[in-house]
């Protein structure tokens, strides 16, 4: 039977990334991508901002919600400090299959824990489970209409402390209308939008950054 999206896109990066060189793996998803075949992967010019944002706060726990094929997940774990943690939740999965690989292909195993399964059983759990406090940084990048629920369930669980960062893929296009309404309203958020393009397109898009002022 015919193969999957994702299946290609993991046959792209064994066919043209150097295993262990996180970038190179970048570039071979962003080409595949660019030439191929588009795929839902937050892409160059928002990762460039994600690369940004990683950066500045320089991250010892990182939460990302939806793996898909694992192309943030290697863009932020290529920029943590040897001791960072990243978990990255995932779904479905036949696309967590396809993630394993592509975080190992960049060698970056060590650094992330993927986790199977859905944020309303996972979020709750994540201090008994992964002995994480809190996070200090958050990217939202899996359904859109979860969003919000999804943050207010981080605030109830305890896993957000003063400071902590989220950063949320595609407040425009698809659109989070419910979760931008939220942070840039209440009293709780300090909210700043990163204008871009959607992934691989020209439509408007962006990330929204947002700050919990406990
Ligand atoms: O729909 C989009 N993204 C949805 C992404 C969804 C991904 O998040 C996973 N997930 C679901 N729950 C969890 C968790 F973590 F809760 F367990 C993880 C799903 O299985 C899927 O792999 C999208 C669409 C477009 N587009 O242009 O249509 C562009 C984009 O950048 C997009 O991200
Ligand atoms: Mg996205």
């Amino acid at each position: 039977t015919r193969s999957t999206r994702p299946q290609r896109l993991l046959g792209a990066v064994q066919k043209n990334a150097t295993r262990g060189d996180p970038c190179s793996v970048i570039q071979a998803i962003d080409h595949f991508c660019r030439n191929k075949e588009w795929a839902m992967n937050v892409g160059d010019e928002k990762g460039c901002i994600l690369d940004a944002v990683v950066s500045e706060v320089n991250p010892a726990t990182v939460l990302e919600l939806g793996t898909y094929c694992g192309y943030s997940t290697v863009r932020i774990a290529r920029l943590l400090p040897p001791d960072a943690k990243l978990i990255t939740l995932e779904f479905n999965p036949d696309f967590a299959a396809i993630a394993r690989q592509v975080i190992a292909w960049a060698g970056l195993e060590e650094k992330v824990q993927l986790v199977e399964g859905a944020s309303g059983d996972w979020i709750p759990r994540m201090k008994e489970q992964f002995g994480v406090k809190t996070f200090d940084l958050v990217f939202l990048d899996h359904w859109k209409d979860r969003y919000l629920p999804d943050t207010k369930l981080m605030e109830e669980c305890g896993i957000l402390r003063k400071g902590s960062v989220l950063l949320a893929d595609n407040v425009i296009c698809p659109g989070t209308p419910d979760y931008l309404e939220f942070v840039r309203n209440s009293p709780r958020y300090e909210s700043q939008y990163f204008k871009s393009h959607l992934e691989y397109t020209k439509v408007e898009d962006g990330l929204e950054k947002s700050v919990f002022l406990g």
